[in-house]
């Protein structure tokens, strides 16, 4: 059930979400809460309706089906009263290129609600004090996205929505811009962020959800979305055993590509070590010495791989 909008709340609430373009369907019922000053990844293959989920949410379009809440408030009926508590950074920001970054953050300082910075700090935040003066449309794509995120935070939003914000930075500027974003969510901001820099939803994301053609596959802490994923274990394929002579372990066959073993285990931390166990005594019995072993956790990119190819 989704929520009326009382103290302890969820900060974004979503419940069956569907969106459709004429016929086409590009959210498929999704449902995901995000509690106030956390910070939620929406993470997803090309075209999976991050941004349409996002845009719904912003209040751009009526749902064509479920219920969406910000901060309590249906975001398209009453835009007004969530817009004003909002901030939002898009994949294409609406800059008029003639002004300068100067005139620009003035103009969306004078026209905020809420004015806590000046304009010359809100440059500063963003390291881009030093192009004040130069027109928007001369900026590269890595110093507009910094712009934008000045904008959206300037007048200190509790919810903000981040499509793709550090697309086009370089690592440096990106790192920066996370020391920004996790000092927002420090201040108690509730952020909404799509991206497809997984490290940068590692690095800044309590919670995640990995979308694939408008459903939610995964989501979870980090940790919770790669646990269920299991272990595997690796080595160089020995030149001397046929790969079908290689061993079972614990019933997984091996998969050989590229002259590398690989077992897909389960996230039964038992399973891997009798698994280990099994695998060793086999390579003791056959006077093997296995090259480059390894067992390993699977990694963020191991489950949204699998998650876009519908493994
Ligand atoms: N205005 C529109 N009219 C018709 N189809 C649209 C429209 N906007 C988006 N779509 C389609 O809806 C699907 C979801 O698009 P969306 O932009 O939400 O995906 P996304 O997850 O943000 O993708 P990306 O990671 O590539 O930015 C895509 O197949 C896209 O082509």
């Amino acid at each position: 059930m989704i929520s009326d909008g009382t103290r302890g709340a969820p900060a974004i609430e979503v419940q069956d979400l569907r969106q459709s373009y004429g016929d086409f369907e590009a959210v498929r019922g999704i449902s995901f809460q995000v509690q106030p000053g956390e910070l939620f990844a929406l993470l997803g293959t090309n075209g999976a309706g991050k941004t349409t989920t996002i845009e719904v949410l912003e209040g751009f379009s009526a749902p064509t089906g479920g219920a969406v809440k910000v901060l309590g408030h249906d975001p398209f009926k009453e835009r007004a009263r969530v817009r004003a508590r909002t901030g939002l950074m898009l994949q294409e920001g609406g800059f008029f290129g003639d002004l300068t970054v100067d005139e620009t953050v003035r103009f969306w300082r004078d026209v905020s609600p809420r004015k806590p910075h000046s304009a010359v700090e809100i440059l500063e935040r963003v390291e881009l004090a030093d192009k004040a003066g130069v027109r928007v449309r001369q900026l590269s794509g890595g110093q507009k996205r910094r712009l934008d995120l000045a904008l959206a935070t300037l007048a200190q939003p509790e919810v903000l929505f981040l499509d793709e914000p550090t697309t086009g930075m370089d690592p440096e500027a990106r790192r920066n811009t996370w020391t920004l974003i996790r000092d927002l969510v420090a201040a108690g901001t509730t952020v909404l962020l799509t991206t497809h820099y997984l490290e940068e939803a590692e690095q800044l994301a309590s919670r995640l959800a990995i979308m694939h053609a408008g459903r939610i596959e995964l989501s979870g802490t980090v940790a919770e979305v790669v646990a269920a994923h299991g272990h595997s274990i690796r080595f160089q394929h020995p030149a001397q055993v046929a790969a079908r002579h290689l061993p079972v372990l614990g019933g997984v066959q091996p998969q050989v590509e590229r002259g590398t073993v690989e077992y897909r285990l389960s996230p039964d931390p038992v399973d891997t070590q009798q698994a280990l166990a099994r695998l060793l005594a086999w390579a003791s019995e056959h006077r093997l010495v296995l090259t480059r072993l390894e067992v390993r956790s699977a990694s963020l990119e191991d489950v949204f791989l699998e998650v876009a190819h519908g493994a």
